[in-house]
Parts: structure tokens; sequence; C-alpha cells
């Protein structure tokens, strides 16, 4: 998969299976048979994962994927889901590390790289999260921050060509967020593209996004693309995000 751009959304604890599956049957039907050099996906609950696969349909023109998954195979974890059981759901992508999960699931750097290892091991695509709180912007410490976190989810880990890496400052996620001005989010996403950018997939940008500020965010040197929650739950909003994708790719037409 060499997608020029990324553009996914996690539906995060919302939607039942027929609502996921609803949208997925619109998602489809205007996707078609694709956008040259957009890689769309979706990472629904895990309950409607395999239904809103099979809804996408065989061609696989959108990817679908979990929001987490533990780093052993199988076993005595109570509650957890593994790779190869998000595989058998329809799974090609597994995020981790999301600064939701970090912060109310004991998520650390060192259970990120550990899951990390285990999607590559199994043949998935990990999305690995990475973002510098408010107060470590507020310092100037994103780069830093968020090259430490990168690091340490890769340490020790080779073949990462196919890992993708979503940049979320946890100041601009969610219904508290405020969505960045491109300046703010650029030195970041240099110092990815320089470290990451021919070790890794691509780098999205997540927190925020929207229709309108899409355009924006896509022209921030370094980003491969765009990972939003709210402004996509709604069908119509993530099929601007990917019309976003495409003028982007292809501005006159
Ligand atoms: O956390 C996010 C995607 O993982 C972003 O969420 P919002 O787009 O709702 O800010």
């Amino acid at each position: 998969m060499n997608a020029a751009l990324w553009i996914g959304t996690s539906f995060k604890m919302n939607k039942t299976r027929a609502q996921a599956v609803a949208y997925a049957a619109r998602l489809r039907e205007a996707v078609g048979a694709g956008i040259p050099g957009v890689q769309p996906f979706v990472l629904p609950s895990a309950t409607a994962l395999a239904e809103v696969t099979a809804a996408l349909g065989p061609e696989r023109t959108v990817l679908t994927g979990v929001q987490n998954a533990h780093w052993a195979s199988a076993g005595a974890w109570t509650g957890e889901l593994s790779v190869p059981q998000a595989a058998d759901a329809g799974a090609a992508i597994v995020e981790i590390g999301h600064s939701e999960r970090r912060a109310h699931f004991a998520e650390t750097d060192a259970t990120v790289r550990l899951k990390v290892e285990a999607v590559l091991r199994h043949g998935l695509t990990p999305l690995v999260c990475c973002g510098e709180s408010a107060e470590d912007f507020a310092r100037g410490r994103s780069v830093d921050r968020v090259l430490e976190q990168v690091a340490a989810a890769f340490d020790g880990i080779g073949g990462t060509g196919r890992a993708l890496v979503a940049y979320e400052p946890v100041w601009a996620i969610g219904e508290h967020g405020r969505a960045p001005r491109p300046e703010e989010i650029a030195p970041v996403h240099r110092a990815l593209a320089e470290e990451w950018g021919d070790r890794t997939a691509g780098v999205l940008y997540g927190g925020s996004v929207t229709p309108a500020n899409a355009p924006e965010l896509l022209m921030v040197p370094g980003v491969g693309g765009l990972f939003a929650g709210r402004s996509a739950w709604r069908v119509e909003g993530y099929l601007a995000l990917l019309e976003a994708g495409r003028a982007h790719l292809a501005p006159a037409g």
C-alpha cells in the first residue's frame, strides 16, 4: 500500500451495529472504486467490526481496524482483544496508544511498544498515536516529547515500514480541544518527517480535524493524511474529508 494520503476515522465508543453498518453501506456506495492516491479507513467499535468490514465489501477499498489490541496472541486477559482476533474480524489496522488510552487506561510507552511489535508480527498495520500535553505545548516541548514517544514505540523493532504514525496533540483532541493553526503543528510534522518519514508508511495529523480546516492541515509539510473523530461520525463529514484529500492531490480536478 503506497497511498499518498491516509484519511481515516475512529468511531471511539459510539454507534450500535446497525448505525455502524448503515454508515459503512453509505460510505461504500459513495466511495465506489476508490479515490486515486487516498486510502480511507474506519475504526469502529470491535462489536461492529466484522459487520462493518463485510458491509464495505470484498474490494477493501476502505480498510477497517480496531482502536486497541493486546500484545499477547491469546490467553487469560479478561476483557481484552488480541491482534489475531481483530484480524479474524476483518481488521487491517490496529490503533495503538491513543491519548485517551494513555490517560484513562494506563497505556504507557512500554505497552505501546509491545503492541506495535505484536501488530507487525501478525502482519497488520499499527497506527501509533503520539502527542504532547497542553503543558508540554505551552513550554515549547512538543517536538522533544513526540519524538520521545515515537522512538519508544518503535524501540528495537525492525520492519516498521508498514506502520503509520498519527500526531494528535492532546490539547487539540475532542470536545475540549481546539483546532491548531497550521504553524502550531508544523514543527512536529517536520521533525517526524525527518526522523520517521522514510521508516514508516506515513504520518497523519489528528485532533479537531474538520472539512473546513482539512485543506490547510493537509498543506503542512510532512502531513500524510488525517485522522478524525467527531467531524467524521456522520458519513457526510467523513466524505467531505475524503473530498479534501482528493482535492489536495488534484487541485484542478
Ligand atoms: O482523537 C481523535 C482521533 O483519534 C480526534 O478526535 P476529534 O477529531 O474528535 O478531535
